[in-house]
């Protein structure tokens, strides 16, 4: 089989939030007649410029065309040269990877008549639980509209919930306490979650406070500046809770196993470049003898079956996962959304080949923007996933 042609498709999808995050849904034509398809998530991430996906297509044609795709090794080196690693959490060029290892994965499995996972070694289970995010509190009034929140989506199913910290500990902790009061111990708030805004004291601080309410904690996450490997094992000394940190490059995965500054990698092929990185980035926790945790950019359905995929064959999740994204987003661009039932993320059926999603051509046309370019949008919607300009 040989790759003949490939497609790049800018999706605009809103949130419930109101947020509009842009994705690229690519396409894999081979000469077997067979097509393959991925998804680059989530673009609408900092830093504020944006891919050009006339110039991206060129580079890309120049190393898939008559490759094999089974040759995922060569292929993800060769993507790695163009598109190398940084030490940067959001980094493109890894949504870029990942895309194109999605796609490839689906073509590999839909010759072999198979389901990705299979592809991937098989499954050790058929869903995977996973958590709503409630996004980061600016203002006190932000709690009520949370607790709504957290109301809807128990009554749907979800019993767990994330919650990003650290701009208004105030709401953080009202929040917390309301949860407490009006929910009990029927749910529980599986992580705080720093996203690096906090130098590791001010989050230790933070913590003390915010622990009061442990309601089903399992991890505090990036609770330091990114790539602050000094200030993550100082903070794990001094608390009693495991600290999880995303992994978005090997270095820093290597860097954070050397100096035994976290408990739990948070794992997803969006910020490490792919199903193929994604197994080692897994591997190599394993073999730390550390915890993972799938973690998210909210992906579409083709990301989230992707990783679906992927967290089904893994044998060392121990925590509640992150990936929530087709219930985040008002649409989808596929005919077989991706579902959740009682806070559980259910793999696509194991006899569907390939990712087992379906890309929905009206939906794709629906959502179709002309680029990534960037509306005026500022530094705190991103940071804070929200399309409240209130600042
Ligand atoms: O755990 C995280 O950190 C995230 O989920 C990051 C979020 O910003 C996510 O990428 C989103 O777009 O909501
Ligand atoms: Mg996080
Ligand atoms: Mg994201």
């Amino acid at each position: 089989m040989k790759i003949t042609d490939i497609e790049l498709h800018a999706v605009g999808v809103p949130r419930h939030t109101g947020f509009v995050n842009k994705h690229v849904i690519v396409k894999i034509h081979t000469d077997e007649g067979l097509t393959g398809i991925g998804e680059m998530s989530d673009f609408s991430h900092l830093p504020m410029y944006a891919v050009d996906l006339n110039d991206l297509k060129r580079t890309l044609i120049s190393i898939l065309i008559g490759k094999n795709p089974f040759d995922l090794m060569k292929i993800n080196q060769e993507l790695i040269d163009s598109f190398p690693e940084a030490m940067y959490y959001y980094e493109k060029g890894s949504f870029i990877r990942n895309g194109i290892d999605n796609a490839l994965h689906d073509l590999c499995a839909k010759y072999l008549d198979i389901s990705v996972s299979d592809l991937l070694g098989g499954r050790v289970k058929e869903k995977i639980k996973v958590c709503y995010p409630i996004f980061r509190h600016r203002f006190m009034d932000e709690v009520e509209e949370n607790i709504e929140v957290v109301r809807k989506r128990y009554e749907q199913g979800f019993d767990v919930f994330r919650l990003y910290v650290g701009k208004n500990l105030d709401a953080d902790e009202a929040f917390l306490a309301r949860v407490k009061e009006e929910f009990k111990s029927k749910v529980k708030i599986k992580s705080y979650d720093f996203s690096h805004l906090l130098n590791w004291k001010d989050a230790s601080r933070a913590i003390k406070r915010l622990t009061k309410y442990d309601l089903g904690l399992e991890m505090i996450e990036s609770p330091a500046p990114r790539n602050d490997f000094e200030g993550l094992y100082q903070l794990r000394l001094k608390t009693d809770y495991p600290i999880s940190e995303h992994v978005w490059s090997f270095k820093q995965q290597e860097e954070m196993i050397k100096k035994d500054a976290i408990d739990i990698f948070n794992i997803s092929p969006i910020f490490i470049g792919g199903l193929t990185s994604a197994r080692k980035a897994a591997y190599a926790a394993e073999v730390a003898n550390k915890g993972i945790v799938l973690g998210t950019t909210q992906e579409l359905s083709i990301g989230t079956a992707a990783m679906a995929h992927l967290g089904c064959s893994l044998t060392n999740i121990n925590h509640t996962s992150d990936p929530t994204g087709p219930e985040l987003y008002v649409g989808d661009v596929v005919k077989n959304k991706i579902t959740y039932k009682d806070g559980y993320l259910h793999a696509p059926d194991r006899n569907v080949k390939g990712l087992g999603v379906e890309i929905d051509e009206a939906l794709l046309e629906k959502y179709r923007v002309p680029d990534l370019s960037w509306s005026n949008v500022t530094v705190h919607q991103l940071q804070d996933r929200t399309a409240t300009t209130k600042g």
